[in-house]
């Protein structure tokens, strides 16, 4: 039987901005057995309950109601709530709120809950722009401002490398730091330009439980940081971070010497419409022919006219084709049943040249009315200057199937980061958010502190973009990456951008360099990229054997960097800097660049 409540269930949308402050505070459960008395089966169920509830020793069992203050936030954006102790992870909810919630699962050590109702409100909490967040799984944190998703990514940083590296992240200073304009920095982490002091004070005064607590003031607000609880939580209150320039930044400068300085996240000026690749699925609903998303934990497609991160061109684009598609009445792919033509339309765009390249993945080798279809589309999308198809006729998740072939136009688009020309293929990885891609590598670049005398090894280089980029600066620069296509791609990338000194190889990093050291290669620095997984073992043992003067770690992943930096550590490298870099706003997702140095 389901409970009634008076106020209704809250979406994360509909709870932006819904305060509560003024109603009942109270902060204790409502166990649903006990108000379940009226109704025929309540009292048996709630004995069953009590009981399940003695068993486990949980203060809460599923069904139950509970007001919780959510003290942080975890890796999947979820906020992280504590009833008498147990920890409830709660969709929507943000760090600093009060939340009537619902348990939904419970486990050991944690459970899950729903937000029914905001009792009070994070000043974080801003309306999600996009009419479709609450059903898409696309973006995790559209419901906390900007500057609060860049002082949790940083916060989470530190708490990775605190927790899982053992190491010592540096205090900043008492005196505080200061908030970057440009997003320079100079040295290790003293910040330059205009804006704000920011001062942390440890242990500070803030309110929050955890075992560290930290409160910053930026000139246009206060940043309330707090962080870490036995298990595993990040805790961070936020706001206070000055939009400037090309990008949102702060720098931090340590009170002390030692210690990593872990620098403000650099985020974008406009975090929106920054994505140049769209996977959209087709399918169809009530019998038309429909593209968008896969609801948020299912396989149905959702029909969607617009997605608020991707490039603008892409909405236009698939619209267009799926009108087309309506009218030459064309199937759609049947993920059950394994009927039906079109899969998924792939739409990719040259930010600085406004090149689009369509791509349809069919389920077949033959597309009906293929001359009008690519007729219609030269007719009424000019900027497409490529039309291919990919035919996956396997039923499986993976979108592309091996064999692509050009309909109309180039088999490539082409795009720049920097000064860096690349050839984007239908089937080639390319970064999806070029801007921040070179602030990225910018860092990258000024973290291997290059002259153009030195030997630069680039470990997953994947189609060689940070490759180029180093070599730019660089005498020699190898790189070394396991798929052989993307091998493909970067040598004629650096082919494109007439750069000689460049070698690629294919191959495992952790098998290819120890080759090259044997072969008397010597790199002065060593960049690595590695998967979410990190590096392999020995790969970190051949650069503690090759002795680079520089290793500059980029990361996709605060855990698995934090393990690595630990290795290195110990091996006899100093980790001087982390810069959490943005790249994919409004999702949990967290890049950073770090900076070691032999000790
Ligand atoms: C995070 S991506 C980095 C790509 C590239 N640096 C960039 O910025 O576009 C990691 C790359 O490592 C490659 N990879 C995975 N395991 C590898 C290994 N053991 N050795 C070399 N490359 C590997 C993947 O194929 C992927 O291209």
């Amino acid at each position: 039987m389901k409970k009634q409540r008076n106020k209704g269930t809250v979406g994360r949308k509909e709870s932006a901005g819904r305060a509560h402050g003024s109603a009942e505070r109270e902060t204790g459960i409502r166990s649903s057995s006990k108000r379940s008395k009226n109704r025929s089966t309540g009292n048996l169920r709630g004995a069953r309950k009590q009981q399940a509830r003695e068993i486990a020793g949980l203060p809460v069992s599923k069904n139950d109601e509970v007001v919780i203050d959510i003290i942080g936030m975890n890796h999947d954006g979820e906020g992280v709530g504590r009833a008498d102790g147990y920890t409830l992870f709660v969709a929507g909810a943000l760090p600093g709120e009060k939340a009537l919630v619902k348990v939904l699962k419970t486990k050991k050590q944690y459970g899950y809950a729903k937000l029914l109702e905001l009792r009070e409100v994070s000043p974080d909490r801003v309306a999600a722009p996009c009419s479709i967040y609450d059903k898409c799984g696309g973006c995790q944190l559209q419901h906390l401002s900007y500057a609060g998703q860049l002082a949790w990514k940083r916060q989470h940083v530190i708490d990775a490398l605190e927790r899982i590296g053992k190491l010592r992240v540096a205090e900043t200073g008492d005196a505080g730091a200061v908030l970057g304009g440009d997003g320079a920095s100079e040295g290790a982490g003293a910040g330059t330009g205009t804006g704000a002091v920011v001062s942390e004070a440890v242990r500070g005064g803030n309110g929050v439980s955890g075992d560290r607590a930290a409160e910053v003031s930026a000139g246009t607000g206060v940043v309330k940081v707090a962080a870490n609880d036995s298990s595993g939580v990040t805790t961070v209150g936020f706001g206070g971070y000055e939009l400037e320039g090309e990008g949102l930044v702060a720098a931090v400068e340590p009170s002390a010497h030692n210690g990593i300085v872990v620098l403000p996240t650099l985020g974008m000026a406009e975090p929106w419409r920054y994505r140049n690749k769209a996977q959209v699925p087709v399918g169809v609903t009530d019998g038309a022919l429909v593209g968008g998303f896969y609801a948020r934990g299912s396989h149905r497609i959702v029909d969607m006219e617009t997605c608020l991160i991707q490039h603008e061109s892409t909405d236009d684009v698939v619209a267009r084709v799926k009108a087309i598609g309506r009218k030459l009445g064309i199937t759609a792919y049947n993920e059950e049943s394994g009927q039906g033509l079109l899969r998924h339309v792939v739409v990719k765009v040259g930010f600085r040249t406004g090149e689009v390249m369509l791509v349809l993945v069919t389920n077949g080798q033959d597309i009906p009315h293929v001359e009008a279809w690519i007729g219609l589309i030269r007719e009424q999308l000019p900027q497409v200057v490529s039309i291919c198809q990919n035919i996956n006729t396997k039923q499986t998740n993976v979108i592309f199937g091996d064999e692509t072939r050009v309909l109309w136009g180039r088999d490539v688009i082409y795009d720049y980061i920097g000064d860096v020309q690349f050839a984007i293929s239908a089937r080639s990885f390319y970064q999806v958010n070029p801007v921040q891609t070179e602030v990225l590598y910018s860092k990258t670049v000024e973290y291997a502190g290059l002259t153009g005398r030195e030997t630069v090894i680039d470990a997953y280089c994947g189609i060689g973009t940070i490759s180029l980029f180093l070599a730019q600066h660089a005498e020699r620069v190898y790189g070394v990456e396991i798929v052989k296509e993307a091998i493909d791609d970067a040598r004629s990338n650096a082919e494109l951008n007439g750069m000689r000194h460049v070698t690629f190889e294919v191959g495992a990093s952790e098998e290819v360099i120890p080759r090259w050291k044997e072969q008397g290669i010597e790199a002065d620095v060593i960049v690595v990229d590695p998967p979410r997984k990190g590096c392999d073992p020995r790969l970190l043992e051949t650069i503690l054997e090759m002795k680079p003067e520089r290793v500059v770690y980029v990361s996709c992943n605060p855990s698995t960097l934090a393990r690595d930096l630990r290795i290195l550590e110990d091996g006899g490298y100093r980790t001087v800097e982390v810069q959490p870099v943005d790249m994919f706003p409004h999702t949990t997702h967290i890049e950073n660049v770090a900076l070691l140095v032999r000790k």
